[in-house]
């Protein structure tokens, strides 16, 4: 492979430090040439852009501006440069800006919908996104697909879909019979409805098998993960949602798995480590040898699958329903989630005041675009009232 030029959207967090630590160990493959994040942490965004030697950063709070740019001085300073030389982007749009500048693969590693300008930007410059930010997709599903310049511009860096990518490469799209998601259960797996009341942020943010950021953990603690990932699936591989069955595997080594029409079942397996869908996301269709670790087949394991408790966890069903009702319920599905992790998050609200509040704001949901009508606008609009509309309801709860 030669070597790729890549923009890392969100490098400070889980994905993108983990992308990060594939490239500097694959110099021969990769040149970083952007990078972007929120402004939580200036100075490690500005040493990453040092150390990475890139040519343009992108910082969206304005606060945080002025101690990148003094970051940048003085991490260029302390590597023996007198001038950085990078170009710093500020504001809001300044990842989407990043996003459409030339580069072979944009990795879009940004938590929530405000990932949606940027994937959009990448796909309408022809590059290809390697894309964790399900939610983009599940917000703009037929807007995304509307951007694609040609098949496979997306490559899955989400495990489970990373799993199926990989393991439908072994059959065509008419032999799919069924896609099998695979769901830890989360921290609360096994507790009824009752039992999931009193648990605290602390107590969901203790991922039983994952490190990650602090928003999709919380997801995978409600199961809204898996109902994102259910659409995000639906739409990468265009298979039905009744088509598609979550079980909960809580040893989180089978990442996903296809059932083909002849009662074939591939798997894709290895010990969590997102190093490694992110290396496929970055070299596709490609494999960089010694990424992470294998199974160990030497020493004793049990791999266990149980149904999801629908009745404890609700967000899957929730999900199927969304995407059934109309091409902007999913957007209000993700967009009364955000609202309801950050209430939670905060110590503002219960634990099942957030799935509660999602399966609120749907019912109410006047949706009425179809995917071939759907327009940005009507998203943006969707999300808006959404986000305004679970607010008040966590307000009361
Ligand atoms: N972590 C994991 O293992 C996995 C994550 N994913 C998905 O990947 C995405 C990222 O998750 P994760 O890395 O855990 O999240 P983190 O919270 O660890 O990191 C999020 C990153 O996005 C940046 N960011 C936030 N807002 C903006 C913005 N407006 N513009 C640019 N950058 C921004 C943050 O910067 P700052 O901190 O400065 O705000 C940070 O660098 C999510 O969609 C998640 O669901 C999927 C599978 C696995
Ligand atoms: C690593 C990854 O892809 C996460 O999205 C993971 O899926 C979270 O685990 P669960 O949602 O299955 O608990
Ligand atoms: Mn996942």
């Amino acid at each position: 492979m030669s070597q790729r030029t890549a923009i890392l959207l969100g490098s400070t967090g889980s994905i993108g430090t983990q992308a990060i630590d594939v490239i500097t160990r694959n110099p021969d493959r990769f040149a970083v040439v952007g990078l972007s994040a929120g402004g939580a942490d200036p100075v490690a965004l500005a040493r990453q852009a040092v150390s990475l030697g890139v040519q343009v950063v992108a910082v969206a709070d304005p606060h945080a501006a002025p101690a990148l740019m003094s970051a940048i001085a003085d991490a260029a300073f302390a590597a023996g440069r007198t001038s950085a030389g990078i170009e710093v982007l500020v504001g809001p749009d300044a990842a989407t800006e990043l996003a459409g500048r030339p580069a072979d693969v944009v990795l879009n590693g940004i938590t929530g919908s405000v990932g949606l300008g940027p994937t959009l930007a990448a796909l309408a410059a022809g590059t290809t996104l390697a894309l964790a930010n399900k939610e983009s997709l599940v917000v703009g599903g037929p807007l995304v697909a509307a951007a694609l310049t040609r098949p496979d511009q997306i490559v899955p860096v989400d495990s489970e879909h990373s799993a199926m990518a990989q393991a439908l490469r072994s059959g065509t799209h008419a032999e799919v019979r069924r896609l099998i998601l695979t769901a830890s259960g989360g921290p609360f797996r096994g507790r009824s409805r009752d039992e999931l009341k009193p648990v605290t942020p602390d107590e969901a943010l203790h991922h039983p098998t994952w490190t990650m950021g602090p928003v999709v953990t919380i997801n995978s603690a409600t199961l809204m993960n898996k109902g994102l990932e259910l659409i995000e699936a639906h739409l990468l591989f265009d298979v039905p949602t009744d088509d598609i069955t979550v079980v909960v595997h809580p040893q989180s080594v089978v990442h996903s798995m296809v059932e083909f029409v002849d009662g074939s079942t591939l798997a894709q397996a290895s010990p969590p480590d997102m190093r490694l869908p992110i290396a496929l996301g970055l070299s596709w269709p490609e494999r960089i040898a010694d990424v992470a670790s294998a199974c160990d087949w030497t020493a004793a394991r049990e791999w266990t699958f149980e149904p999801l408790d629908e009745a404890a966890f609700p967000a899957v069903g929730l999900a199927r329903a969304a995407v059934a009702a109309s091409a902007t319920h999913p957007a209000v599905f993700n967009a009364a989630n955000e609202q309801g992790v950050r209430a939670f998050l905060a110590g503002r609200i219960g634990f099942l005041d957030i799935v509660d509040t999602v399966a609120r704001v749907l019912d109410e949901h006047d949706g009425a675009a179809t995917a071939a009508g759907l327009t940005l606008a009507d998203v943006l609009a969707a999300e808006e009232w959404a986000r305004a509309r679970a607010d008040e309801l966590l307000r009361r709860s």
